[in-house]
């Protein structure tokens, strides 16, 4: 058997994973800061001294974490008494003996460093009392949502159209109108606020436009086996293992709809995380406050929406599983030996799809592979369930390209593997249980 590519780390000053871990997260520990920091007089009034003690014990968990990072301190074990405490500490130790030293910002594998981060971040809101379920990213996603309105409008505007049409039994193209929502959940992808530091990164364009526009980005596409595949096993479970709350959940809860309303899938289950993730990332609470916030405007649209995901939740034709596992530093190869119930609940569904950046790294592992490594094999025996990733390209990692095309597409745009500008449909329809 021939060994595996290197896992991405920070140790190459070329790569996006030196760039993210020198520039990017420092700023994005600097703004959480800022942001709880202003919540001072808030927090005081509403509890007080302790309140407000809490606060700067946050604001001070974060800026040592800054510290820790920027001096690339060796990682240290976690310290509150959420569940998977033991879980990250065996793994720090399991590290430190594989590679021989402790691992360490700028020398380790760039997938743990990152994800301890935000583990560590929550470290800290962790060992609060009154402020242990404060999201420190709340602000910035709800505003993330809130710019984003018009895009969101059209969407739903349009998707109620086709409801309706669907419920009149008028004669559509499901086929078309199954690839036109993948592609606008695919491109939904392209605004999450980790890229941008936390800073505002909207979707101010059309939606549907968008999906024309952008057809020549899509690097990999691989919609038609997908479809054949779909409507052979219809209607069975599809899973959606969600990625950025905002604009890209909206495109992800639409995808879910017309799959169920053409008949396509007969259930929907989302997996989101169980806390506060690489700043964008939904948890269960901002699920909630995204139909709440469409139940409560006053657009006929997002109200005749919220009123049918409201039933789809209550019929169970909507299912929402929060794990931890989405929030540990493991790959997904690891899955069914680290987390076989996981890998159990994953495997009776008929389709799985991957959203975004972060769970196309961890489906290949965050490897340097060479980019025509074919996808299948780039997943080292994940397959509980036929698969699809939906992804714009954020980290320089990409397996399943032709021969000759990263160089096609690099002449074309320097920045193919890290602007968000390209993007992958890779399915793959192996199960391996
Ligand atoms: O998973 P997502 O939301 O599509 O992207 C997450 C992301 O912005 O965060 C990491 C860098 O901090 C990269 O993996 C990726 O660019
Ligand atoms: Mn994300």
């Amino acid at each position: 058997m021939t060994s595996l590519p290197e896992p991405l780390s920070a140790r190459d000053t070329e790569s996006i994973a030196y760039h993210t871990i020198k520039d990017r997260l420092p700023v994005i520990l600097s703004k959480i800061a800022d942001t709880v920091y202003r919540l001072k007089n808030t927090i005081r009034e509403q509890h007080g001294e302790e309140g407000a003690k809490e606060l700067k014990d946050i604001v001070g968990g974060v800026s040592k974490l800054r510290n820790e990072l920027q001096t690339d301190k060796p990682i240290l074990p976690l310290e509150d008494d959420r569940a998977d405490v033991t879980t990250w500490n065996k793994y720090l130790e399991e590290q430190t003996s594989l590679i021989g030293y402790p691992p360490s910002w700028f020398k380790s594998a760039w997938l743990y460093v990152e994800c301890y981060m935000y583990r560590r971040v929550q470290e800290a809101v962790e060992k609060c009392k009154i402020l242990k379920s404060l999201d420190v990213f709340q602000e910035q996603k709800q505003k993330a949502f809130l710019n984003s309105q018009g895009a969101i409008l059209i969407l739903l505007n349009y998707s109620m159209k086709i409801v309706k049409d669907l419920e009149n039994e008028e004669e559509l193209d499901v086929e078309k109108l199954f690839q036109q929502f993948t592609q606008v959940a695919l491109w939904g992808n392209k605004c999450d606020l980790s890229i941008s530091a936390g800073f505002e990164n909207s979707q101010t364009g059309c939606p549907l436009d968008q999906v024309e526009t952008l057809k020549d980005h899509i690097l990999i596409n691989d919609l038609k086996p997908l479809w054949t595949y779909l409507r052979a096993s219809a209607p069975g479970r599809v899973d959606i293992i969600l990625d950025n709350a905002g604009f890209e959940l909206v495109t992800d809860l639409c995808l879910a709809e017309i799959l169920l309303s053409t008949k396509l899938a007969s259930s929907i289950h989302f997996h989101v995380k169980a806390l506060p993730w690489f700043v964008s990332d939904v948890t269960k609470e901002d699920f909630d406050w995204t139909l709440q916030t469409l139940g409560r405007s006053n657009s006929i649209a997002m109200n005749f929406i919220f009123q049918r995901w409201k039933g789809r939740l209550s019929n169970k034709s909507w299912n929402l599983q929060v794990h931890d596992y989405w929030t540990l530093p493991f790959d997904f190869s690891e899955m069914k030996m680290r987390c076989s119930d996981l890998h159990k609940e994953l495997s009776k569904s008929s389709l799985l799809f991957f959203k975004g950046d972060l769970n196309y790294r961890k489906l290949v592992g965050d490897r340097n592979w060479d980019t025509t490594t074919p996808f299948a094999e780039s997943l080292r025996g994940f397959h509980p369930a036929p698969l699809c990733t939906l992804r714009a390209l954020k980290a320089d990692v990409q397996t399943g390209l032709a021969e000759g095309q990263a160089k096609a597409v690099r002449e074309k745009d320097a920045e193919w593997m890290v602007n968000g500008n390209w993007a992958v449909i890779s399915f793959c329809d192996r199960t391996v249980q």
